[in-house]
């Protein structure tokens, strides 16, 4: 068994990660975090989410110091924000255990990318060299090695998994840019209240645009730049994209289907469609990214969909614990 802490776990993330590990034959949750003025230290998870009663009753936690954990626990999941996440890690990381972070405080690693687009200076750039960006489908052996793995953002996900077939088979026309237009449910901002994300205030509305950090998270790890337009639309929770492209004189639609199946026909998370295309309402709850696509003339369009909170952070970071660990990829997820 091995002993795991839940930094973050009352929150949208969080609670997904509690909930998969709970089931986890191999996991013991040792403790829940939360920050250490935290107004919901002392309650029970289930208190919190209801949906966890007589599942995961166990306490909240104020984390005071890492210190703490050290020696009581050997894998960290970093279920907070940003800057938390670049401070706790180190901590965790000295004291040996095998971190898994679902910020992007450790996913590009370039100082300035932290300064420009996060709004703080980045002081940890050893970590930002040993970290191992968890896009799981294609990093397994480096997963395997790692101690500290920086899972990728929901955005980046879906984008990446689509995309990252049809670049490393050269079927794409590096001309155009890929133009990538998403739209997230409002758990995508987390569960602490603000005014953009309140009840009568979501619209579906573009926001970010050619602002959001997740356009060079994206950029950075395909190796190609793309255009980034991201959505708020009015629902809780999954991401779905379109993603436009244009295709290399001469390559056809069976060149992108083999494409995708050369690279997911033993990757059981990810589902590729033949005929129809994906839709939210068949991956919300659930650790899959569906993908499927339309040809025309010299024009792809991707459509990828995923559970923004799953896929897109906790079911990723649980099928990287698996990697890590050599585990089924797919246990306590399905
Ligand atoms: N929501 C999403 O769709 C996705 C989120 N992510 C990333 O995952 C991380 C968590 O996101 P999300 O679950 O949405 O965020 P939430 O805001 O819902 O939850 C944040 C959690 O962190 C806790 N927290 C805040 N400050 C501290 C601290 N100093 N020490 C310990 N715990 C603290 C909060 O509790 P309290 O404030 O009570 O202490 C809460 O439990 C973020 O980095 C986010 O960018 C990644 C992919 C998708
Ligand atoms: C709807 C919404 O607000 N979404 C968030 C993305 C959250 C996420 O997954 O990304 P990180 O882990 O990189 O923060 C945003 O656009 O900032």
């Amino acid at each position: 068994m091995l002993n795991t802490l839940i930094v973050g776990a009352s929150g949208y993330a969080g609670v997904e990660l509690a909930t998969y590990l709970n089931r986890h034959p191999h996991m013991n949750i040792t403790a829940l975090a939360v920050s250490a003025q935290s107004p919901d230290a002392g309650k029970l998870l289930s208190d919190l989410h209801p949906q966890l009663k007589g599942v995961v009753d166990l306490p909240l936690q104020p984390l005071s110091d890492a210190a703490d954990y050290t020696g009581k626990v050997d894998v960290v999941f970093l279920a907070t924000a940003h800057q938390v996440s670049h401070d706790l890690a180190p901590e965790f990381l000295k004291a040996g255990c095998v971190v898994f972070d679902l910020s992007g405080a450790f996913r590009v690693n370039d100082e300035n990318f932290y300064t420009q687009y996060y709004g703080f200076t980045h002081q940890h750039q050893q970590w930002l060299d040993k970290a191992v960006y968890g896009l799981a489908e294609w990093q397994h052996d480096r997963i395997k090695e790692a101690q500290l793995i920086a899972v990728p953002g929901c955005y980046p996900t879906a984008a990446q998994l689509a995309l990252k077939p049809l670049i490393e088979a050269d079927l794409l026309n590096r001309d155009q840019w890929p133009v990538i237009n998403a739209t997230s449910g409002v758990s995508g901002a987390g569960r602490k209240a603000s005014i953009n994300n309140s009840f009568c205030e979501v619209s579906l509305q573009p926001y970010n645009l050619f602002a959001h950090r997740h356009q060079p998270e994206i950029a950075e790890h395909l190796g190609v730049p793309v255009i980034f337009n991201p959505h708020l639309g009015n629902f809780p929770r999954g991401i779905l994209e379109t993603i436009t492209c244009r295709l290399k004189a001469g390559v056809s639609r069976e060149d992108v289907a083999e494409a995708l199946h050369n690279a997911y026909h033993d990757k059981p998370l990810v589902r590729l469609y033949d005929q129809s295309l994906p839709a939210l309402k068949s991956v919300i709850g659930l650790p899959f990214c569906d993908i499927g696509f339309a040809v025309q003339g010299e024009h792809v369009i991707l459509v990828a969909a995923e559970d923004n909170l799953l896929k897109g952070a906790s079911s990723q970071a649980v099928q990287c614990l698996n990697i890590r660990f050599g585990f089924p990829e797919t246990l306590s997820l399905i």
